[in-house]
């Protein structure tokens, strides 16, 4: 695939039923080290679009690669093996169990001897969560059950994370703090795919931004021009680009 990118799709078909694809043929790079927001208005095919990217929706068409690895059939968890890892919007923590559990279930998929090393690490990054092992990871704020997410992800030590709607159902104080916790993670050098609804906020901590409609790429730049781009409030305000003078 191209030089350079951590990520990339090309002509990428996907969805549900083979004949009725919602993703319908993006092309779209993240380079290593950038944290890229995929924005849209509701349905557009950004969750589906990501799912594909990790494997947990069939790929009727195209490719993903990771790096210049072809990856576009591989499953799920052969996926996150190579470094690509995902934070689904819902059921990410299992709830009944403690977060020391969440964590050490997440690095079965390591080599037992790495296992104890990479929970150690995440620790070190999530305190607040390192502080309290044995505590059931249904007790957590919705915040901290995102970060839970987010720690269990990162037990890997992925190239790429991708996350669906980390903000979902968090007050603006604690979405600011997830975001800046996605801000130091992306700066540890981890390319980061963020699927937001949170538009604001995420182009803030983003580089680039993409816009989905209706399964396709139709816009795109860098965050600090989308931000004050019309082409945002016209998809998720319903208000008309302001003509030129
Ligand atoms: N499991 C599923 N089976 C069949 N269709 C689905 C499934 N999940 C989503 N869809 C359909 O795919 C389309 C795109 O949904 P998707 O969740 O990818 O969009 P989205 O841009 O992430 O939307 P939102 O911002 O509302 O989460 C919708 O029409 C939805 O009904």
């Amino acid at each position: 695939m191209s030089e350079g990118t951590a990520l990339s799709t090309r002509g990428l078909i996907a969805g549900y039923e083979r004949d009725l694809p919602i993703v319908r043929g993006i092309d779209f790079d993240a380079k290593p080290g950038e944290l890229v927001v995929v924005l849209g208005p509701n349905g557009a095919g950004k969750s589906t679009f990501v799912k594909a990217i990790a494997g947990t929706v069939p790929v009727f068409a195209g490719r993903v690669a990771l790096g210049n690895d072809n990856v576009t059939q591989l499953p799920a968890h052969d996926k996150i093996r190579r470094g690509l890892a995902f934070v689904p919007q819902t059921e990410n923590i299992f709830a009944t169990l403690t977060i020391l559990e969440n964590l050490e279930l997440a690095a079965d998929i390591l080599p037992r001897h790495l296992r104890r090393q990479r929970i150690a690490s995440v620790e070190a990054m999530f305190p607040d969560l390192a502080r309290r092992p044995a505590l059931r990871a249904g007790q957590l704020s919705g915040g901290q059950r995102q970060m839970l997410a987010v720690a269990r992800a990162l037990i890997v030590d992925p190239k790429v994370l991708i996350l669906d709607e980390p903000s979902a159902g968090l007050s603006p104080r604690i979405v600011g703090e997830v975001f800046s916790s996605l801000a130091r993670i992306n700066q540890s050098g981890v390319t980061i795919i963020l699927v937001e609804q949170n538009v604001k906020a995420a182009l803030a901590v983003a580089h680039r931004g993409v816009v989905l409609v209706e399964g396709q790429l139709r816009h795109e730049g860098p965050a600090a021009t989308l931000a004050h781009d019309p082409i945002i409030a016209e998809l998720y305000l319903g208000v008309a680009p302001a003509l030129p003078a």
